[in-house]
């Protein structure tokens, strides 16, 4: 696969995948979802690989799903809809369930679907710069295929608060919450602190280290199995096309307040 919007590097053992559409905020529509997925299996299957790192060009880590591509829900058939949800599916288990550690290389915002990427790599670093949000229902939409993932990393009770209100939070409140690992000042020090994770990780036994990602999915209390992430997949896929979901994506491409109907609740 020729990649437009994803490149990806190997060398001393690690595979660096850089989100490249900055332009967007990254935004990930069907072909970076699609690139990100087939990048991170190459990288599994790349025997010089060790250790994943996921960053992201440009002044943003990932402004989640692309919302032009999400609003073509409304056109689409209802398959189309569910076939785009299993996409990202794809791409959160695929990075979830690599065999090698992942770390996660975070400046400027990640929203929605950009937590989701976060919180599905093992270890996460983010400069002062990054804020968060879960901001899918300030656009009428659910984090649906992202919520095991972010309930993981941050647990229920901070899932409520930062789903329900869509708020946006400093790099300091994800580290306090445990979305992220570390906090640093700047790039430069985003790679140095990348740099040290990574010479950790290097030090250890890759097959003991791909047991405990298995163990902690199996351990954690909850695996993230095909029926969790099929159930994510269908509600986001409803929501996505519902009356609330077209106006608060047409509301924020057309930079104006969303105007919610109480009725559309029942969908
Ligand atoms: C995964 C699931 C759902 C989702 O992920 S839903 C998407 C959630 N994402 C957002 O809510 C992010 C929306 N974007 C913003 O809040 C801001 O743009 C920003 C990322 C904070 C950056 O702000 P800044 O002021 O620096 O830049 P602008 O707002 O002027 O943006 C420039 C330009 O980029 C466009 N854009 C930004 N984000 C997106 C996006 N996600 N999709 C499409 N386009 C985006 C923005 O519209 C501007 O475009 P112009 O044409 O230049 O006006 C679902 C599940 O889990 O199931």
């Amino acid at each position: 696969m020729n990649y437009q919007s994803i490149v990806t590097e190997v060398g001393d053992g690690v595979g660096i995948l850089t989100l490249n559409k900055a332009e967007r905020h990254n935004a990930f529509d069907e072909t970076l979802i699609a690139e990100i997925t087939d990048g991170l299996r190459r990288l599994e299957a790349d025997p010089q690989v060790r250790v994943v790192v996921v960053s992201a060009a440009g002044k943003s880590f990932c402004a989640g799903a692309d919302l032009n591509w999400m609003k073509r829900a409304a056109a689409a058939t209802p398959d189309e809809n569910l076939a785009d949800a299993r996409r990202l599916g794809d791409l959160l288990t695929t990075l979830n369930e690599l065999s090698k550690p992942t770390l996660a290389r975070v400046q400027g915002p990640a929203y929605g679907g950009g937590v989701g990427l976060i919180a599905a790599c093992d270890i996460a670093v983010a400069s002062y710069d990054a804020v968060f949000s879960l901001s899918e229902v300030k656009l009428g939409l659910v984090p649906a295929v992202i919520s095991p993932y972010v309930l993981a990393a941050i647990g229920e009770r901070y899932a409520r608060r930062y789903m329900l209100t869509a708020e946006r939070f400093s790099a300091a409140e994800a580290y306090r919450i445990g979305l992220v690992h570390e906090i640093v000042p700047g790039a430069e020090q985003l790679d140095d602190a990348i740099g040290e994770l990574v010479d950790a990780l290097l030090k250890n036994g890759p097959n003991a280290q791909a047991e405990c990602k298995a163990l902690i999915r199996v351990v954690a209390g909850q695996p993230i199995d095909d029926s969790t992430t099929e159930e994510t997949v269908r509600r986001i896929t409803r929501v996505r096309a519902s009356p609330e979901g077209r106006e608060g994506l047409a509301a924020f491409l057309e930079k104006r307040k969303p105007a919610w109907q109480q009725s559309d609740a029942e969908m």
